[in-house]
């Protein structure tokens, strides 16, 4: 078998005095997302995955929230090491597509800067990444702006 599927979702807390980073790229806004890392939803449901296509668990495993290392951790880091993971266990990426559940801010014209921050992190080309946003119709934790969340695939070929 020479592809592999896997996908990831990730949902963090939505609080006052913290910067909103998604996909790598600082979003204005009044409130921002709350984690042991920089909190980059975006990018942790990329990571579970491309984790999840080769079995390789989740982020919580390779990076424990409980190891101070990797305490406010800038996600696109910790991106970089997987996808060195990934290239070790002879895999890379055929194309990986996201979606972000946010109220607000209005992400659209966010979408591209964070497709091309991912993309030379991955030193893939950057239509094979894609971001996409939807609101929650004000429905659930999302649509009431608790958090924000995302859910990502990662279509992965034999190298
Ligand atoms: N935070 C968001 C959420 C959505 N968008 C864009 O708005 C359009 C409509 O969204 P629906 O929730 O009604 O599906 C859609 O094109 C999204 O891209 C956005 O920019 N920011
Ligand atoms: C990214 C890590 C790093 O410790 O912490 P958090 O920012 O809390 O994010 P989460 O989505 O809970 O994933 C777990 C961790 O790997």
């Amino acid at each position: 078998m020479n592809i592999r599927i896997g996908n990831g979702y990730d949902m963090h807390r939505l609080v006052s005095d913290r910067p909103l980073i998604l996909g790598g790229t600082q979003i204005p806004h009044e409130l921002g997302l709350l984690g042991h890392s920089d909190a980059d939803v975006l990018t942790h449901a990329i990571m579970d995955a491309m984790l999840g296509a080769l079995c390789l668990g989740d982020i919580g495993h390779l990076f424990p929230p409980s190891d101070p290392q990797w305490k406010g951790a800038d996600s696109l880091k910790l991106l970089t090491q997987v996808n060195e993971l990934i290239h070790q266990k002879g895999w890379q990426i055929g194309n990986l597509d996201a979606v972000v559940v946010a109220e607000r801010p209005k992400l659209k014209p966010h979408l591209e800067a964070m497709r091309d921050r991912l993309s030379k992190t991955l030193q893939i080309a950057a239509d094979q990444v894609s971001v996409k946003a939807t609101t929650n119709e004000k429905l659930g934790p999302t649509g009431r702006e608790e958090g924000i969340a995302a859910y990502a695939v990662a279509l992965l070929i034999a190298a």
